[in-house]
């Protein structure tokens, strides 16, 4: 009997939500589309994601090669291999049961597998099941299911910014199965923030951390790990006025593709738009046409779901130098990561991967500037990132510590992150994948690899020369970036990666951010900041000390007088120095208010943005300093009180004790003080205009207290609106200037001597006189922080 081999052929296997087409790869060329007269592989009429001519499929040696499009042009939808796109130039080896994606919009997706029988030992990548759940489950189990990153959970979703039990899927008796959000970063479904649960209806589309996940047939189904990210620029135009009204164009109609794990430099000369195409590629600079996709998705309109999945390190360092490298680390995980995310573990991988595990203890004002950077570069790296910007991280550096710099990168994109730097320095380039050059105004002179660029510009020197190239002048730079666009690089590099027929407009409305427990990054800021000042030691003990000395230096002023206290009878000179002394209590108390406050904010205004770009709350960061600095107050007050209490005979006011009346002003002085400072320094530019500042808010404060000088007119309307006036009538009040004042002299001619000070309502001793000075004082806190949150709201990139 005659053996008869079957032989099997290698197949492609097209799955339409379901809906399955095979076809047996018999030929040395294969076209896959819908079009009848030019495909032989053709797919049903009305799988309208695949186009006419859609892939072509060649024999090679071993086995068969795919490319997109009819060979020439590109698809409309694309194949992808997770998200890199397979071109119509380099095409893509088909090795066995691995999935290839057509289109990018999970809810119409078509699927393509290859399969070769004839292989004994299928090639690992399988990606053919990918993690679903049926929703019944839960009914059957009688159990809620868990979607989570703990390792138990039914739907185990493995990234540091999913909670442990992020998820709950249960079965309601009028919804049916809905999910239910117990998570810190929260869940987005068709690209909104859930508040509370939402019925999980077919077709509903659920974004969890990096992940993406779909309800179809009864199940949940995960559609897209989120553990690579590309990018896709089409057409971007910046335009700003200038300074007399004229338009003028930052970034003039670039496009670009940018696969996962590709590592890109952005280079040019000074001021040719490299860190505005950075800002805009993150999506926190406005454009004024074009659209920037993250894997298909329209990034500006879907920022709040992207925000953070992406890590963006800018100039200046994103820590406090009063910190170890660990403290660092371990506060921005616990401000970014979920409360029940294992940081000691995260803290340990990322000190690993930054390779500063040795200098972990180490205060990070005693580390280098490469140093620092990494740090930076750590502190993003906690939430693993899959797309990374970089401000010119080398800047700065020696040639050797740019090199690790430039190698540290290279590593991170080789683990699959998608890495876009700005840099000056070109000396170690060639390690990226992609270059992309370019001209004053914006305008994109090359993209490739930058091993030849020096082709394309028929420059044999070093990059310095394509510099001083497009340094030439307009005409240059329009020279190149018009034959750029004419080239068959830009159609090998751009047009053939490009995505643009995704799911740009897939939600209509922009999602809301998700936002975290603000009483649990109040108590984390609080830690921060609390630890902050305590390591600035000198700075400490001056603003403890400041106070209780100034007023000792009155006590060895005025050694024999006891001021606050009316003596046997009125004495208009005795009240001229109670008034005196109280005016420096209030002076201590403002000056050490403001000069605790001035630079609290300005100085971390790098941090800030940047925290506030992933979930920082406005009215938790501002409570935090209130809440700190209030503490200090606290002990402040107590010092200088115990000094006053010490060294001065007390009044004995009716309505109140002395020294709670003395400790509450002095309090409230204090506060309403550094509540001024905080809101200065949330308006000013930097730590100098800061300090410029402090003169200049103490002088009116001196002026308008009515003490120096008669409040009248204009004069004393502007002193309503000095705190310095408030503190001094409570004190007044409480000391009762106006008993140490006697009735005024009627001379024989029936005329009043003029005393030279005269009783005033501002200091009246009575418990309503006090209440409404403490009262105007908490209004100006009130306003003071009001005022602080609102400009730093408007501080928002986003
Ligand atoms: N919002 C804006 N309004 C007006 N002009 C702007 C704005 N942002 C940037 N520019 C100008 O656009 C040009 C490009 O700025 P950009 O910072 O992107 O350049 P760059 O290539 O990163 O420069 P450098 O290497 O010096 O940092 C500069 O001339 C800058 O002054």
């Amino acid at each position: 009997m005659a053996n008869t081999t079957i032989v099997q052929l290698p197949y492609l296997e097209l799955d339409n939500q379901g809906a399955q087409v095979r076809f047996e790869l018999t030929q040395s060329q294969h076209i896959l589309g819908r079009d009848h007269n030019r495909c032989d592989l053709c797919v049903p009429e009305t799988w309208k994601v695949i186009s006419g001519c859609h892939a072509v499929i060649k024999r090679v040696e071993s086995g068969y090669q795919i490319f997109d499009g009819d060979g020439q042009n590109p698809s409309t939808n694309g194949l992808f291999l997770g998200q890199t796109r397979i071109t119509s130039t380099d095409g893509y080896h088909l090795q066995n049961k691995t999935l290839i994606r057509i289109g990018q919009n999970p809810k119409n997706q078509i699927q393509l597998i290859y399969r070769n029988p004839a292989l004994v030992e299928p090639v690992t990548t399988d990606l053919l099941t990918p993690q679903a759940i049926a929703l019944d489950s839960a009914r059957f189990s009688q159990q809620p299911i868990v979607i989570g990153r703990d390792p138990n959970a039914n739907f185990q979703l493995d990234s540091p910014i999913v909670s442990r039990r992020h998820a709950l899927v249960i079965e309601q008796p009028n919804q049916g199965y809905v999910i239910q959000d117990c998570s810190a970063n929260g869940i987005f479904a068709n690209g909104q923030k859930v508040n509370g649960s939402i019925a999980l209806n077919e077709g509903l589309l659920l974004n969890i951390g990096p992940f993406t996940l779909l309800v179809e047939q009864e199940q949940l189904k995960l559609v897209d790990a989120g553990t690579q990210i590309r990018l896709d620029a089409t057409q971007l135009v910046r335009k700003v006025k200038d300074q007399t009204g004229a338009e003028r164009r930052l970034l003039d109609d670039i496009s670009l593709a940018i696969e996962p794990g590709q590592f890109v430099a952005l280079v040019g000369g000074s001021g040719a738009g490299k860190s505005t195409l950075m800002r805009t590629l993150l999506g926190i600079e406005p454009i004024t046409a074009g659209k920037v996709l993250l894997n298909g998705n329209d990034l500006h309109s879907n920022f709040n779901i992207y925000r953070n999945q992406i890590g963006y390190v800018p100039q200046d360092d994103i820590i406090h130098r009063d910190l170890t490298v660990t403290e660092v680390l371990t506060y921005a995980a616990q401000l970014r990561l979920p409360p029940d995310a294992n940081l000691r573990h995260v803290v340990e991988t990322t000190l690993e991967q930054i390779e500063m595990g040795p200098r972990r203890h180490v205060l990070v004002s005693q580390l280098s500037g490469g140093q620092r950077k990494r740090i930076s570069i750590g502190v993003e790296l906690l939430a693993d990132p899959k797309l990374f910007f970089l401000d010119e991280p080398t800047s700065g550096l020696d040639p050797g510590l740019d090199k690790k710099m430039m190698q540290l990168l290279r590593k991170l994109a080789d683990q699959g992150r998608t890495i876009i730097l700005v840099t000056h320095a070109t000396s170690n380039i060639n390690l990226c994948d992609r270059i992309a050059f370019l001209g004053f105004g914006g305008r994109l002179c090359y993209f490739g690899p930058p091993q030849a660029a020096g082709d394309f510009f028929e420059i044999q020197g070093d990059f310095a020369d394509i510099y001083n190239e497009l340094e030439k002048g307009e005409d240059s730079v329009q020279h190149w970036a018009n034959r750029y666009y004419q080239s068959k690089q830009y159609q090998q590099y751009v047009t053939a990666h490009l995505s643009l027929n995704a799911s740009a407009t897939r939600f209509k409305q922009t999602p809301n951010r998700a936002k975290p427990s603000p009483i649990q990054q109040i108590r984390l800021l609080v830690q921060r900041y609390t630890q902050l000042i305590l390591r600035d030691r000198v700075s400490l003990l001056l603003s403890m000390l400041t106070a209780p000395i100034g007023i000792m230096l009155i006590l060895l002023a005025n050694q024999d007088q006891q001021p606050l206290v009316t003596g046997s009878e009125a004495d208009p000179n005795l009240a001229g120095l109670a008034l005196k002394v109280l005016f420096v209590f209030t002076c201590a108390a403002i000056w050490i208010g403001l000069a605790g406050s001035l630079q609290e904010i300005v100085k971390e205004k790098a941090i800030y943005t940047r925290e506030r770009l992933v979930n920082l709350g406005i009215p938790a960061y501002i409570s935090s300093k209130v809440m700190v600095l209030g503490g200090l107050a606290i002990v402040q007050t107590g010092l200088m009180c115990l000094v006053v209490l010490i060294g001065f005979e007390a009044p004995t006011p009716e309505f109140i004790p002395w020294a709670l009346g003395l400790s509450i002003t002095s309090w409230l002085t204090i506060v309403s003080s550094f509540s001024l400072g905080l809101m200065v320094s949330s308006l000013v530019k930097n730590a100098s205009q800061a300090n410029s500042a402090l003169p200049l808010l103490l002088l009116p404060q001196i002026i308008f207290s009515g003490v120096l000088f008669e409040s009248v007119g204009i004069a004393k309307a502007i002193g309503w609106l000095m705190l310095s006036r408030w503190s001094i009538g409570a004190y007044g009040a409480l000391v009762n200037i106006n008993a140490m004042i006697p009735a005024p002299t009627t001379l024989p001619d029936g005329s009043q001597l003029k005393m030279p000070i005269s009783t005033s309502s501002v200091y009246e001793a009575n418990w309503s006189n006090l209440m409404t000075n403490w009262g105007v004082l908490l209004i100006m806190i009130v306003i003071y922080l009001s005022v602080a949150s609102y400009i730093q709201k408007r501080k928002d990139l986003l």
